[in-house]
């Protein structure tokens, strides 16, 4: 292959990323909690050579929430059950750093990534929406304070995984001695708001730890993936944001003292495949005839927790909202407001084209290949998230078309050659904290890709 080939991750959310997915023919209406369906998807993604699942979470719901949100699965429990069920797909699952404890939070994906034989990864969020405060018994943190937990928290995350090192357990039964006691390592970790004395009670995997992605995308967001993220995962939008966004992240794990490609980046695209352009257009205008106005205005509302824009004029220019939305999905409000000035768009116009974007991800297989090695070559990008609108016609047009273009141009290997999901991304084996300097050039020459 001429060039690192292009790593794809594919999101798991039911029927699909939009609201009304569910209403679409190509899959079951039951879709986020149809066990079934989560299987037969990521058997398919794993056949076609998609390095992970990706599985997004949201800690409350109401009246106006996007239907299949209403009822879905938990993300440590349906990748517990995935990985029983895959045997290369990495595994990623979403948990909030604000609304969860480390200590269980490393021993949960501890275990996945031992009973996947390394394929685990956490997506450390912060939480958008206040109500989630109403059902944890506490007040919603603010945006800063999120993410001042979130770095001691995946600190003592990170600690809490190097309990024990590599060829701790012995379990020799000749001697009796089960566990080396001077490899294992007590955290003693006293950060600003986690004291956490360890060890943990699991030990390392294949891959060493899980990965880590990130995925907010505020000055705030970009510093906390800077120094932890090993995956940033993040909103796909024009080819020049994504371009100033590349940027800007790799400027900030370069100031963490990390290497640019310590870490990468995965923009979230939902391609729509046509075998003419016309007939994407039409599958597009197919997912966009799903949602009614009423419907867009709540999928935009709730970027802007659950704001209300009902009672602003639908032909007028998209309304002035102050600070309304920086407490919650900052980046993406922060782009909603801003792009609507700038182009001087409708409440309606930003309320479609929220609720079914109108993307660059949009055309016959051979356009969207070609956007996609495009947005690679040009800095945008190190791989991408699949959140197709509607999955089940999504995927299996974008695997039947897209793919075979992809890997003939040399930019695409069908088949996942590691076994580790650090391996599938091109990341080293990540060593213990504690293992002495030594080891980490030569004991693990596993690097794949490193
Ligand atoms: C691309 C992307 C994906 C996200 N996925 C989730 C998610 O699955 N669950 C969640 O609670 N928050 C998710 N978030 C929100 C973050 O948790 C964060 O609270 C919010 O975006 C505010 O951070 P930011 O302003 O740094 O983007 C996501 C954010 C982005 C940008």
């Amino acid at each position: 292959m001429a060039q690192k080939p292009i790593t794809f991750g594919i999101m798991l959310q039911g029927p699909g990323g939009h609201m009304n997915a569910w209403k679409h023919p190509s899959g079951p209406a039951d879709a986020s909690v149809n066990f079934d369906f989560f299987v037969d998807t990521a058997r398919k993604a794993e056949a076609a050579g998609i390095a992970f699942a990706f599985v997004a979470d949201g800690l409350y719901i109401n009246e106006q929430s996007i239907p299949h949100f209403l009822n879905r699965f938990e993300p440590i429990a349906i990748l517990s059950a995935l990985a029983a069920s895959t045997s290369k797909i990495g595994l990623v699952g979403t948990v909030s750093t604000s609304y969860s404890d480390p200590f269980t939070i490393a021993r949960q994906f501890a275990s996945i990534d031992l009973i996947s034989g390394g394929r685990a990864g956490w997506n450390a969020v912060t939480s958008p929406l206040e109500g989630s405060g109403r059902n944890y018994s506490r007040e919603h943190p603010e945006h800063e304070l999120r993410y001042e937990i979130a770095e001691d928290y995946i600190d003592a995350i990170k600690g809490l995984w190097d309990s024990w090192d590599d060829d701790a357990f012995v379990r020799n039964r000749e001697t009796g001695v089960y566990a080396d006691k001077a490899k294992m390592h007590r955290l003693n970790h006293k950060g600003r708001f986690f004291r956490i004395e360890g060890p943990l009670n699991i030990g390392r995997s294949k891959q060493g730890q899980p990965v880590v992605f990130q995925a907010g995308a505020s000055d705030a967001g970009i510093r906390l993936a800077g120094k932890h993220a090993d995956a940033v995962f993040t909103n796909g939008g024009p080819i020049e944001e994504a371009q100033a966004f590349y940027r800007q992240l790799k400027d900030s794990v370069i100031a963490h003292g990390r290497r640019a490609a310590d870490v990468g980046i995965y923009p979230g695209i939902g391609p729509i495949v046509g075998a003419t352009a016309d007939e994407a257009e039409a599958k597009y205008q197919a997912i966009r005839g799903l949602v009614t106005i009423d419907e867009a205005l709540l999928y935009l509302g709730r970027f802007f927790d659950h704001h209300d824009f009902s009672v602003y004029p639908l032909d007028e220019p998209f309304p002035e909202l102050g600070d309304i939305g920086r407490n919650n999905f900052r980046a993406t409000t922060d782009r909603i407001k801003r792009t609507a000035r700038e182009k001087g768009l409708t409440l309606r116009e930003v309320a479609l084209d929220s609720a079914t974007p109108r993307t660059a991800f949009i055309g016959t297989a051979e356009h969207i290949a070609n956007e996609i090695i495009r947005w690679v070559d040009q800095g945008a990008a190190d791989g991408f998230i699949l959140g197709f609108p509607v999955i089940a016609e999504g995927f299996e047009d974008f695997s039947r078309y897209v793919l075979p273009i992809l890997s003939e141009r040399g930019y695409f290997d069908p088949v996942l050659k590691g076994a580790t999901l650090r391996d599938h991304l091109g990341l080293p084996f990540r060593e213990s904290r504690y293992a002495p300097p030594d080891d980490q050039q030569v004991a693990h020459g596993k690097a794949v890709g490193a």
